[in-house]
């Protein structure tokens, strides 16, 4: 367990901005301000969460519905701010008064020294962009966006393309994590991948395998490597001395709760990959359970998809992907049963089978404004596996993607796998 008295006795505290404010946004929001209220010794109490700005009906169940004003809409930013509620992505629970909403990114991030990024993935590439030369040079990012980026150059982790992105290192935090479960504080546990280089973790430097006996001041220097081991281009400003050590315990200090247990390791790759990929496999559980098959076929399909997680960690993430993040983390096996029996995507294509709808006409119905990330998963893993012709390689995955796209039925995947 963390000691925050350990992390005490510095001149300056750590401000802290979570970068989205959907379902797991707020969620993430609620606990990380409950944290920086208990020690605000090593952080500033007030949270900023950046709010993409919207017109909202306070729905007539809300205890916050008023009927002088009635259905007129009203700023989404004024009503958490207000109320203390995020009425639209996380109805029904009270987020602790010192999350405070912000329209602006460019304001909500200014001087913090910790950026929480939990955007859906599609949102990524603008938030950055917008905030790019607006931060702290020496801030650090925790990445809680489930998916992959793919490019004309490949595919890389959103804790990557936010890293080189912004100039900063970025970790990654991902596990069996249904959001509105843990917003009620039921208990659940959670994987953070943090493997900053040296020149932050002032008290117990983390040995990497890839680079033995380097000093800490020639990684500062020629920069650093990044989540698959390979030096990386971006030149890191050190996290001055006056705060506290940005490490493994400062951020399980961050986000550890009595409800929200954390893991803390070092495999960024494994992490945001198993957070990314069990979407697809959720996906597929959904429309073997829509189609009326039962257990057996939905442990057919965990099974399956498990191994193509592993497989693709292995095969595209190199040596630092570590099979144990996918079979022991909450980051792996966890998030993919949970993910399989209860999550959007599971829930959506289920739904979707049983009552002949596609998967995105059930999102724009049933999930007010909340958005799936593997349908998109689905297509950007599949255009990667197919421009290296290795889609027969990743049965399920490529099945997946068949069935989205009307080309294959649910039907054909007990002879496609
Ligand atoms: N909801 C959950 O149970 C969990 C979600 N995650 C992951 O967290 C990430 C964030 O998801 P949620 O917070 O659930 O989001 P969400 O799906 O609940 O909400 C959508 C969010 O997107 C925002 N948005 C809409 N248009 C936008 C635009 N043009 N630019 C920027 N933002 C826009 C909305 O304001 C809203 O905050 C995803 O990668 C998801 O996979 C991870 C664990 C649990
Ligand atoms: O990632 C999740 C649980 O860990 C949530 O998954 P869904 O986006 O499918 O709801």
């Amino acid at each position: 367990m963390a000691s925050a008295a350990l992390l005490g006795g510095h001149e300056r505290k750590h401000k802290v901005t979570v970068v989205g404010s959907g379902n797991w946004g707020s969620t993430i929001s609620k606990i990380v301000a409950e944290n920086t209220r208990a020690n605000n010794t090593i952080f500033e109490e007030d949270v900023q969460m950046w709010v993409y700005e919207e017109e909202v009906t306070i729905p007539k169940d809300s205890k916050f519905y008023d009927e002088t004003v009635g259905d007129k809409p009203q700023k989404l930013t004024s009503i958490i701010n207000k109320y203390h509620e995020n009425v639209k992505y996380l109805p029904g629970i009270t987020l602790p008064s010192n999350v405070i909403a912000n329209p602006s990114l460019r304001d909500a991030v200014k001087d913090s020294t910790i950026l929480v990024f939990n955007l859906p993935h599609q949102f990524i590439n603008n938030a950055c962009k917008e905030i790019r030369g607006h931060i702290l040079p020496y801030a650090r990012g925790i990445s809680c966006v489930k998916g992959v980026n793919v490019s004309d150059e490949g595919i890389s982790l959103f804790s990557e393309w936010i890293g080189d992105g912004l100039g900063i290192y970025c970790g990654a935090l991902s596990g069996a994590n249904i959001a509105t479960e843990i917003a009620n504080e039921k208990w659940s546990e959670t994987t953070i991948a943090y493997d900053p280089p040296p020149m932050d973790n002032s008290r117990a430097p983390t040995p990497r395998s890839s680079s033995p006996n380097i000093s800490i001041t020639s990684l500062a220097e020629a920069g650093h490597r990044d989540a698959r081991g390979r030096a990386s281009k971006t030149k890191l400003t050190p996290v001055p001395a006056e705060y506290p050590p940005l490490d493994h315990d400062c951020f399980r200090v961050l986000f550890h709760r009595p409800y929200f247990h954390v893991q803390m390791v070092s495999d960024v790759a494994g992490v945001s990959l198993g957070g990314a990929l069990k979407n697809i496999v959720a996906l597929a559980a959904g429309f073997v359970d829509g189609r009326g098959w039962g257990d057996n076929a939905k442990a057919a399909i965990m099974r399956i998809g498990l191994m193509e997680m592993v497989k693709f960690g292995k095969e595209f993430f190199g040596e630092t992907v570590q099979t144990a993040t996918f079979t022991e983390s909450s980051a792996g096996v966890a998030d993919l049963i949970t993910s399989c029996s209860g999550g959007r995507n599971f829930r959506c294509a289920r739904k979707a089978v049983e009552k002949g709808m596609t998967v995105q006409e059930v999102e724009h119905e049933d999930l007010n404004g909340q958005m799936l990330q593997g349908t998109s998963t689905a297509y950007e893993v599949n255009s990667f596996l197919k421009k290296r012709g290795l889609e027969s390689n990743y049965p399920l995955f490529t099945a997946v993607n068949g069935i989205l796209r009307g080309e294959r039925t649910v039907d054909e995947i007990p002879s496609l796998v």
